[in-house]
């Protein structure tokens, strides 16, 4: 059956005319676009995973400022990013001071820092994807505009040397299409990943500004395990042969893939959805042509970690007027 295309605004009977519909987002604006009409018929939205909520927590107050979003993996780099960033932008008090917002859960750890949210949101789609329905929904009801986000983690490089960072330019599915697929109401929704060009040159010409900071603009995969599908060896399970895995690295590579992560296609897709521009942000660890066990030294994956950290920081930076 052909693909219908599905508006932001279109009803759920619109679903049962095709199994594939393509939702065509809205433009991107200064505005956070929730696209739920469900959600105003609400006297109170409860951001579970949070243990936020419109009736409990002012949230135009807590975070009607907020311009910047950054986006990892793990809890406790994203608190190190909350300091780090708190450092960079020399603002007073004391980095040990900056709580977790959502210490009342521990789904996720949120930290704010003047106009920066920095929150983790766990392993693969399902995790970050959660996160984000809460995030846009925080980020709507506390009338913020203008806000960008940014993932940044770490991946499996492509034919890269590891250390090196990788700026999406099309965050791609295991097939390397530029499509993010969401089963709704037993239907496939594919949602466009195009991520904003603008965002991406920024940081391209950010990391010539900065020492240490090789990077490049590539596809990134998205995959939903990190051993079986990232055609990994090494796994528990392994169903294929070693040249199997290289001529898939191989195809990947030829179609502009360079990294190899695990939440970039949901997290182009929800943001372009909504309204929102985002970049993705990840350092390679290892070039998977190479192996696939990750065993270089704790200290310099550590340094590896903190590139994309460093050149969102100084993207923001220049944003804030703080760098010329
Ligand atoms: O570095 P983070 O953000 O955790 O992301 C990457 O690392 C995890 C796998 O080790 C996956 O979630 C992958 O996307
Ligand atoms: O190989 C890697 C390394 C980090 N994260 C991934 O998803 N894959």
């Amino acid at each position: 059956m052909a693909p219908i295309l599905l508006n932001s605004m279109a009803t759920v009977t619109d679903l049962s005319q095709s199994e594939f519909i393509i939702h065509e987002p809205p433009l991107v604006t200064d505005q956070v676009h929730v696209m739920n009409p469900h959600l105003e018929t609400m006297k109170e939205d409860i951001l579970y995973h949070f243990n936020l909520g419109t009736n409990t927590h002012n949230l135009p107050e807590m975070f009607g400022d907020i311009k910047f979003v950054c986006v990892g993996g793990s809890a406790n780099r994203m608190k190190s990013f909350a300091q780090f960033i708190h450092q960079e932008l020399a603002l007073s008090g004391n980095i040990d001071d900056i709580t977790d917002i959502c210490e009342g859960t521990d789904r996720y750890s949120m930290y704010k820092v003047g106009p920066i949210l920095s929150i983790s949101h766990g392993m693969g789609v399902p995790s970050i994807s959660i996160m984000l329905h809460e995030l846009i929904k925080l980020l709507h009801h506390a009338h913020c505009h203008n806000v960008v986000l940014f993932r940044i983690g770490t991946s499996g490089g492509v034919g890269l040397a590891p250390g090196t960072v990788v700026v999406t330019d099309k965050a791609v599915d295991c097939f390397f299409r530029p499509q993010f697929d969401q089963v709704v109401l037993g239907k496939v929704i594919i949602r466009s990943t195009e991520l904003d060009e603008g965002i991406f040159k920024e940081l391209l010409q950010c990391s010539s500004e900065l020492d240490n900071c090789p990077t490049v603009i590539g596809n990134t995969m998205c995959t939903h395990d990190f051993y079986e599908g990232q055609g990994r060896l090494d796994g528990a399970l392994c169903s294929f042969t070693t040249e199997d895995k290289m001529e898939y690295l191989r195809k990947a590579y030829n179609t502009g893939v360079r990294n190899i992560e695990m939440e970039s296609t949901v997290f182009a897709a929800l943001c372009r959805a909504c309204g929102l521009k985002a970049a993705v942000v990840c350092v390679t660890l290892l070039n998977r042509f190479d192996g696939d066990q990750i065993s270089t030294p704790h200290d310099v994956l550590v340094e590896y970690q903190q590139r994309p950290q460093v050149l969102v920081a100084h993207l923001i930076k220049k944003r804030l007027g703080l760098i010329i």
